[in-house]
C-alpha cells in the first residue's frame, strides 16, 4: 500500500506500515491509529475517519496482539470490527501489578522519549540511566529533558551531569512553562511524530504536555510544599495533539514502567563497562575482586568511576532477579 495519505500520514503513519499491508487488506480494510483506550472499547482514526470501536479481534488467539494506545489497526471498512494489529516499531509493557508473569502493554510506536528531569534536589543520575535503559531496551530514541531552570543557577551542572551519562546523549533544558523555551523540543513534536514522557512525579511532565499542546486541559497541581515531588495529576490513556502537528502519549502506566529482561538496554547504556569488561581474565568476571579484573583495575586507575560501576551491578542485579521471577515457573 502507497504511503502518500496525507491524513494518515499526519496520525505517524509511514512506510514501515504501509509495507504490511497488501492490495487485498486495501480492498476489505481501512487503516486506523488507536488514539484512546477505555473500558471495552478504543478510539481510533483514519484518513477522514473516526470512531469508538470495540477492540477485540474476532478469532484471535490468547496469545494473539491486541490493539493499546499508538497501535496502527486494520478494521473492517463495512463493520468497523478489528481484523489485524500492524507489526509495531516499538511497545512499551509492564509486568502486571499482582502477577509478575504476565504483561501489560502501555502503548505503541513510539518515535521518541523525553526522560523528564527537574533541576532540584530529586535530580538523579541512577534514575536517568534507569529510564535510559528502558528508552535503549524498548528501541525508541531518548532525549533528556531537565525541567525548571528558571529555578536554579547551577543549570550546567544539572545539563554537564546528565550528558556525561552517554556520548552523544541529547539533553535539553527547558522551562516547562514557558512555550518560547520548549520550543527547543519543537523538531521532535513535528507533524506525524509520535512522543511520549516518562518521569517522576512532580518534575513538570503534565505542564510540558501542557505548553507543546497549546492548551491547559491537563489538570496541573501546585507541588508539595517541603519534598520536591507532585501528585499524580493525569487519569487519562491517550494521545494528545501537538501544536507542532505531533502526537504525545502521556499514560498513568508509563510512570510505574520497570525495568524487566533489560540486559541489552543496560549493556547499552554502559558500554564503557562492558568494553572494558571484555579484558577482564575470566569470561564470566563478577569484577568483585577475581584476579585480572579489567573492571576493576580501570577503576583503580581512575579510568572508570567507581560510582558508576556501582549503578550499572545494581540495575545488573535488579534485572536479575525480575528475569529470575518472571522465568521461574508457577507450582
Ligand atoms: N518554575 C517552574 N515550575 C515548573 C516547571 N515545570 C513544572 N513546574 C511546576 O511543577 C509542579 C509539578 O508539575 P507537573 O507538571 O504537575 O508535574 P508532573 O511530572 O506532571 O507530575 P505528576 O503528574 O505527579 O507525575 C507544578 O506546580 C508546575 O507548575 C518549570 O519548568 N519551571
Ligand atoms: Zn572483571
Amino acid at each position: 500500500m502507497q504511503s502518500t495519505d496525507k491524513c494518515l500520514e499526519e496520525l505517524g503513519w509511514n512506510e514501515f506500515f504501509s509495507d504490511q499491508v497488501s492490495e487485498a487488506d486495501v480492498g476489505q480494510c481501512r487503516p486506523v491509529r488507536v488514539m484512546a483506550v477505555h473500558r471495552g472499547k478504543i478510539a481510533v482514526a483514519g484518513a477522514g475517519f473516526e470512531s469508538f470501536i470495540t477492540p477485540y479481534i474476532t478469532g484471535a488467539e490468547p496469545g494473539d496482539d491486541h490493539p493499546t494506545v499508538g497501535d496502527w489497526l486494520l478494521i473492517d471498512r463495512d463493520t468497523a470490527a478489528p481484523m489485524r494489529v500492524l507489526r509495531r516499531m516499538n511497545l512499551f509493557k509492564r509486568r502486571a501489578p499482582g502477577d509478575p508473569r504476565k504483561e501489560q502493554m502501555i502503548a505503541a510506536n513510539v518515535e521518541t522519549l523525553f526522560i523528564v528531569a527537574s533541576c532540584n534536589e530529586d535530580f538523579s543520575v541512577a534514575r536517568l540511566e534507569r529510564y535510559l535503559v528502558l528508552a535503549r531496551e524498548v528501541g525508541v530514541d531518548p532525549v533528556v529533558v531537565l525541567t525548571k531552570i528558571d529555578l536554579t543557577d547551577r543549570l550546567e551542572d544539572f545539563a554537564a551531569a546528565a550528558r556525561a551519562i552517554q556520548p552523544g546523549l541529547d539533553v535539553e533544558t527547558v522551562n516547562g512553562r514557558d512555550a518560547e523555551s520548549a520550543a527547543r523540543l519543537a523538531g521532535w513534536c513535528g507533524k506525524g511524530k509520535t512522543v511520549a514522557l516518562l518521569g517522576s512525579s512532580g518534575v513538570g511532565k503534565s505542564t510540558l504536555v501542557n505548553t507543546l499542546r497549546g492548551s491547559d486541559s491537563i489538570a496541573t497541581q501546585p507541588i508539595r510544599a517541603g519534598d520536591g515531588t507532585g501528585r499524580h495529576t493525569t487519569t487519562v490513556r491517550e494521545m494528545h495533539r501537538l501544536a507542532q502537528g505531533g502526537w504525545l502519549l502521556d499514560t498513568p502506566g508509563m510512570r510505574e514502567l520497570q525495568l524487566s529482561d533489560a540486559a541489552e538496554g543496560i549493556a547499552e547504556v554502559f558500554d564503557d563497562f562492558i568494553l572494558v569488561a571484555q579484558q577482564c581474565r575470566f569470561s564470566n568476571c563478577a569484577h568483585g575482586g577475581e584476579p585480572g579484573c579489567a573492571v576493576r583495575a580501570a577503576i583503580a586507575e581512575g579510568l572508570l568511576p567507581l560510582a558508576r560501576f556501582d549503578r550499572w551491578q545494581k540495575l545488573a542485579a535488579e534485572d536479575g532477579i525480575i528475569h529470575a521471577r518472571r522465568t521461574k515457573r508457577p507450582r
